[in-house]
């Protein structure tokens, strides 16, 4: 413990000490990240509450998370198993559109061909009803269930896993990775990442005590000095990080700063989840997640190894928590009868500034958005590599803060005009609750992307234009997906030679045939691995 340690951020060469207020998914993640980056000459302390619980649903990622084991120097047989993971191809919206209707958002860029993105191309010669079947071959290897790797555990596109596992080469990070759309994330449980960490980080040195957080100091300058335990006394640090979830209780309990909510465009703020015991010799493992169309929100459904994460994303002005219970368990079937269900209260939006004084939140506590595109996990690594890009000096580093601040808000503004597209564009108008997603307000900058997009598909000129972790092509596949809002093809199509674009849909067609014959399904997969292991 160090007391009184705030003066040596000015002291170059001595150690700097960082206290992590919370042990879910982000006080590890920000623990074990600290010690690859900074090794001894930092000190962690992770202080964890036994009494309040952490959020651990059965979680999906973003293929960016490979950048955060690889930093750690974590091979995927080193935490998936410990993680119950499985992988995830990308996402699959059912019902969006109408019912029966399904399409997906794949780890896979969309090509181009003659200076024009394939999406322009499909709406001027679409070779089926399906886009997304016919711009990519990821959407094939999800309908047929396919797993990345072959049984032998080569994986599907070597090109692209170069810097990955030699364990000594440089390592990546998100911002800085340039290369080829990585194939494929991951579904896993985050409670049993954090518990995963906790050993990784203790055994580098990271303290742990398990104690309620009681009370937090502030110094005159309005800095915490130092915060209250229940049993173990003060700790004080040069940093503070709050990763007490949903509470906040340094960022917005002690230091009071607002939070600005995204309500207004988003309701979803209700969630019920089961974790359902599954036989996965017997049910298929998906490899992409899938999110549900209902009727006041969307079923998530994330397959893991003997299990099945799922819940339903509701708006409590539309359902009460009893109703969104019944349908969930309904949908579910008599596999759930027996598990508890967990109901979650969210709080949508994010803290005005994430990085106040010497407190910078991170996971819950600095913003969350309903997990339709998997972003919480993505969020979290996000802000750890900046916050080590950013790591502050001393006290009056106000331009470290702001840059920080400024990269976080992008990330969130981002993703949340990403999220309103998918509500504003789904087609599905059947009740109060869809047909309000038509009027509801959605950010400015949003409605005048969108009047562009009706005649330009979406490029790297009309998304938002701040890195928020989201390309261009993901705005194609909501947008042409969902189906509510018509696009049209660009004029110059209609006269430019056509023979390019076909050999290229017929690529497509060819590859993802050949691939869903090679590749072995995910349960196959799984189970080649079990008995490798054996
Ligand atoms: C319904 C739902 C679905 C989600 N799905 C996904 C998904 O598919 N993909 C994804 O990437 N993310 C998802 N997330 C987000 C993801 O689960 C969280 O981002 C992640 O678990 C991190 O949570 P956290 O660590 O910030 O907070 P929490 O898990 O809430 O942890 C808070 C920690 O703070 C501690 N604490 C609180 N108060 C005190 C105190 N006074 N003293 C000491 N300790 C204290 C608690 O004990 C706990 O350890 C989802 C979240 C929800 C709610
Ligand atoms: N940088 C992200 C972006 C991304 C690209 N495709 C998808 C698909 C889904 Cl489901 C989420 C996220 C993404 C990444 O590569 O993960």
């Amino acid at each position: 413990m160090n007391s009184g340690a705030a003066a040596n951020l000015t002291d170059p060469g001595k150690t700097k000490s960082v206290v992590i207020v919370g042990g879910g998914t982000a006080g590890w993640m920000t623990a074990a990240y600290l010690k690859a980056a900074f090794g001894d000459r930092v000190d962690v302390t992770v202080v964890e509450s036994a009494q309040i619980g952490a959020i651990g649903v059965g979680e999906a990622t973003f293929s960016d998370i490979r950048h955060f084991f690889e930093f750690l120097r974590l091979e995927e047989s080193d935490w998936m198993p410990a993680c119950n993971a499985t992988y995830k191809l990308g996402v699959r919206f059912e019902d969006w559109r109408e019912p029966g209707h399904h399409f997906y958002h794949p780890f896979e860029q969309l090509g181009s061909v003659d200076g024009f993105s394939l999406s322009d191309w499909w709406l001027r010669m679409p070779q089926s009803s399906r886009f997304d079947r016919d711009c990519f071959v990821m959407a094939a290897l999800c309908d047929a269930e396919r797993s990345p790797r072959y049984a032998d555990g080569t994986p599907l596109a070597q090109g692209v896993f170069e810097n990955v596992g030699d364990g000594q080469s440089a390592r990546s990070n998100i911002a800085e990775y340039q290369g080829a759309q990585f194939p494929y994330a991951y579904h896993f449980e985050a409670h049993l990442l954090a518990k995963f960490l906790t050993k990784y980080g203790t055994d580098r040195g990271v303290k742990h005590i398990t104690d309620n957080v009681v009370d937090v100091a502030l110094d005159h300058q309005g800095f915490v000095s130092h915060v209250n335990t229940a049993e173990n006394g003060t700790l004080s640090g040069d940093l503070y990080i709050d990763c007490t979830g949903f509470r906040a209780l340094l960022l917005k309990q002690a230091l009071g700063e607002p939070f600005v909510s995204f309500q207004d465009t988003l309701p979803n703020n209700s969630a019920v989840a089961l974790q359902v015991p599954m036989d996965m010799e017997r049910k298929a493992i998906r490899p992409c997640t899938t999110a549900t169309a209902q009727d006041a929100g969307w079923i998530w459904t994330i397959p893991l190894i003997s299990r099945i994460g799922t819940g339903y994303v509701y708006a409590d002005e539309y359902l009460s928590a009893e109703e969104a219970e019944k349908t969930l368990r309904e949908f579910v079937g008599p596999e759930a009868a027996d598990v508890q269900a967990n109901h979650i209260k969210m709080r949508i939006g994010r803290s005005e500034r994430s990085w106040v004084n010497n407190v910078v939140g991170i996971g819950l506590a600095s913003g969350f958005v309903e997990p339709l595109e998997s972003t919480g996990i993505f969020f979290i690594h996000h802000a750890i590599e900046q916050i080590v890009r950013y790591f502050p000096g001393g006290r009056d580093d106000d331009v470290r803060r702001d840059a920080y601040n400024r990269s976080i808000e992008h990330v969130m503004e981002g993703v949340r005009e990403f999220l309103c597209l998918h509500y504003v564009g789904a087609k599905r108008a059947d009740n109060r609750y869809w047909k309000d997603t038509k009027t509801r307000k959605i950010p400015d900058a949003l409605a005048e992307r969108i009047e562009i997009w009706k005649h330009k598909v979406p490029d790297s000129e009309s998304v938002y234009p701040y890195y928020h972790g989201l390309p261009p092509y993901s705005y194609n596949c909501i947008l042409l997906g969902a189906g509510g809002i018509e696009v049209k093809h660009s004029p110059a199509l209609d006269l430019a030679d056509p023979t390019a674009a076909q050999v290229e849909f017929d690529r497509i067609r060819q590859k993802a045939d050949k691939l869903v014959q090679e590749l072995p399904s995910q349960n196959e997969f799984f189970a080649a691995m079990r008995a490798n292991a054996k």
